[in-house]
């Protein structure tokens, strides 16, 4: 083969200028024919591969990366959740939309799902505030795509992925309207703060009459009967007024100690 001299087997591979694939040396039996780059351009090969678990773990590597990446350096972001399914003339969307713009107004960008309804509103009401309109986008099983008052989108495979953004960019939670989905990010969210997995922050149930049942529920049955604290009920706020949602996520977001701030504390703790 040409460039390749004949090597004693004998020898360590260090000693004898052995063939590099990568960190890893290799000399006289060892050696490859082909190189990884030749291996990697010459052939396509069987393709079975793409579905197994070792690759779909670096998908979804590689899905945290690009989060990780787009978001960064995002700033100061609230959420806002709430139905796919509400329709523009909706006054509800209306209301997402004043919400997106009193967010943005107040130094915050905006990450929604990046999906229809109420989604769409908050993205859009940012977006015309000329602030940072975020969609966290997910790949279904029917056609779907971020709405066009993103300005910032990701789209993602993965659920778990995705409502991992959500939590570690935002400082705290608009939760309107919705269904199955929207339950899902606000019980995430109290389930994170329950177990201290996320500091203190604010969520505002927007909208009395959709959320006063869910909370005289929580309230009454769920605290009675011991399955939860009354401090699990604190950090929920209902309310009806975009201003009052705004001033909460404000007042939330001041709460939270900074990280000097957490770091003095640890050290205060183990001193005591
Ligand atoms: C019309 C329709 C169902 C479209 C689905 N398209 C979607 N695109 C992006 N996020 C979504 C979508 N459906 C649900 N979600 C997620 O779940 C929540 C809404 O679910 P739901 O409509 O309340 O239960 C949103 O906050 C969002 O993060």
């Amino acid at each position: 083969m040409k460039g390749v001299t004949p090597q004693d087997p004998k020898q360590p591979a260090g000693r004898r200028g052995g063939q590099q694939a990568g960190p890893i040396t290799r000399s006289g039996r060892s050696r490859l024919a082909t190189t990884t780059d030749q291996r990697l351009l010459d052939s396509r090969g069987p393709n079975d591969w793409v579905h197994t678990d070792p690759w779909r773990v670096l998908r979804i590597q590689a899905e945290f990366v690009e989060g990780f990446g787009a978001l960064a350096e995002l700033g100061s972001a609230i959420s806002v959740f709430g139905s796919a399914r509400t329709r523009p003339d909706h006054p509800m969307y209306t209301t997402a939309q004043q919400v997106g713009k009193a967010l943005v107004e107040a130094g915050y960008a905006v990450i929604t799902g990046g999906g229809p309804g109420i989604m769409e509103a908050a993205n859009r009401g940012a977006s015309e505030a000329d602030g940072v309109s975020v969609g966290l986008g997910i790949e279904l099983p029917f056609e779907s795509s971020l709405n066009e008052w993103v300005n910032l989108g990701i789209n993602f495979r993965y659920f778990f992925a995705r409502k991992t953004m959500f939590v570690k960019y935002s400082q705290g939670f608009v939760v309107m309207p919705g269904g199955f989905g929207t339950f899902d990010e606000l019980f995430e969210a109290l389930t994170l703060a329950q177990t201290s997995k996320v500091t203190n922050f604010p969520v505002v149930l927007f909208g009395t009459e959709y959320w006063q049942g869910l909370l005289d529920w929580l309230s009454g049955q769920v605290l009675d009967g011991g399955y939860i604290v009354p401090a699990d009920l604190d950090r929920l706020v209902i309310t009806d007024d975009v201003e009052h949602a705004v001033a909460t996520m404000r007042a939330g977001a001041a709460d939270v100690p900074s990280r000097g701030e957490q770091l003095l504390a640890e050290a205060e703790d183990r001193e005591s």
